[in-house]
């Protein structure tokens, strides 16, 4: 029998982000080949002309997987019922500016989404912060949505993590799909702390350990840190327009395997509400290893943590603690 449609709300549909991620959704990529949808679009009435361009290449596009498209500037019409909403709408950063410096124009956004993605959304409603800086605004949405339960808002840290498999790929010239288990912890910001020390490869002689193959811990305790840590600013760099594709497509990860499962001896990095674990701050949207079943994430426990990574865990962890009150001065 058909599966019944599932609605996803992407905001801030006519950007960069949504224009690719939209048909990634259509096509089946964010929630399978078998799941038809139903695409709920919202922007802001400047953009309202493009969104409905959007739509009609969607309907141009034919997508036997895609039932229905709400393309809309009412934030009621485009959170009512829906499923799964990715929250990409904001102002994105610019060349030189950090992405806390666009942090009073966006948590206000999410504040106000917050309360009718609360009001109106499908109950059990899976969020994914995508717009920066993205793990506050998911904390500022979890704040003023006090009914959707904490566990079901979560930013995106997916790109970080895929951007990490990829320079490993990269280094020892593997398929990255054979590249596994990095973990991005703290904040999707400079201060990330890409770590690779429980990541392994698949060889011929089996799995094994990223450190053992790489065999530069110069390398990969410096230039491949920064080099995720900056991967941002430097596609701002070169495109003169933030990440698209790549974040678009990190985005369908995160949900897929949110709602579908990581594959067994898999973790993937996911921004969720902090627990404590681990010693990183509660109470702050953290990016941690996590595994998720039946719809839900759990944080990996009882990964060893050294002297190196330890500091900065906390430096990460800090910089959310600061953002915290930050957005809150903001929305004062
Ligand atoms: N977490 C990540 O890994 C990651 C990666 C890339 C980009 N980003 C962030 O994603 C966001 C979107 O990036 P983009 O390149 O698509 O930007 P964009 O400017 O191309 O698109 C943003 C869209 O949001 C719309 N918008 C603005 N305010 C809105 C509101 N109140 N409600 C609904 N829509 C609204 C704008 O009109 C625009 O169409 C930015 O904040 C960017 O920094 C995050
Ligand atoms: O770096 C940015 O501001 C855009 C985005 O968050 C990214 O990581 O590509």
């Amino acid at each position: 029998m058909a599966k019944e449609p599932v609605r996803v709300l992407v905001t801030g549909a006519a950007g960069q982000i949504g224009y690719a991620l939209v048909p990634m959704i259509a096509r089946g990529v964010m929630l399978g080949a078998d799941q038809p949808v139903i695409l709920h679009m919202l922007d802001i009435p400047p953009a309202a002309e493009a969104l409905n361009g959007v739509k009609m290449e969607l309907v141009d596009a034919a997508f036997p997987l895609l039932k229905g498209v709400v393309a809309t500037t009412d934030v009621v019409e485009a959170c009512t019922g829906v499923n799964i909403a990715v929250m990409v709408g904001g102002f994105p950063r610019k060349e030189g500016m950090e992405r806390k410096d666009v942090m009073s124009k966006n948590v206000s956004i999410y504040k106000s989404q917050a309360t009718a993605l609360e009001q109106h959304a499908a109950p059990n409603c899976k969020v994914l912060v995508v717009a920066n800086p993205a793990n506050t605004n998911a904390l500022i949405l979890k704040e003023f949505a006090p009914s959707i339960p904490a566990k079901n808002i979560t930013c995106l840290t997916r790109l970080d993590h895929n951007r990490a498999l990829g320079q490993i790929s990269e280094k020892l010239n593997v398929q990255v799909s054979d590249v596994k288990n990095v973990i991005i912890w703290g904040n999707h910001s400079s201060t990330q702390y890409p770590d690779v020390n429980h990541a392994t490869v698949k060889t011929p002689s089996g799995e094994k350990p990223v450190r053992e193959l790489v065999k530069d811990d110069a390398w990969l305790n410096g230039e491949f840190i920064t080099t995720v840590q900056q991967r941002g600013a430097a596609i701002i760099k070169a495109r003169k327009l933030s990440s698209a594709l790549s974040a678009a497509s990190a985005a369908c990860d995160h949900i897929r395997d949110w709602v579908l499962g990581t594959p067994e001896g898999t973790w993937v990095s996911m921004g969720v509400y902090s627990d404590g674990s681990y010693n990183a701050p509660a109470g702050v949207i953290y990016s941690f290893p996590v595994t998720c079943r039946n719809g839900e994430w759990t944080i990996v426990q009882g990964l060893a943590i050294d002297e190196f990574s330890r500091k900065k865990l906390d430096l990460t962890g800090a910089e959310l603690t600061e953002e915290k009150e930050l957005a809150y001065s903001c929305l004062s």
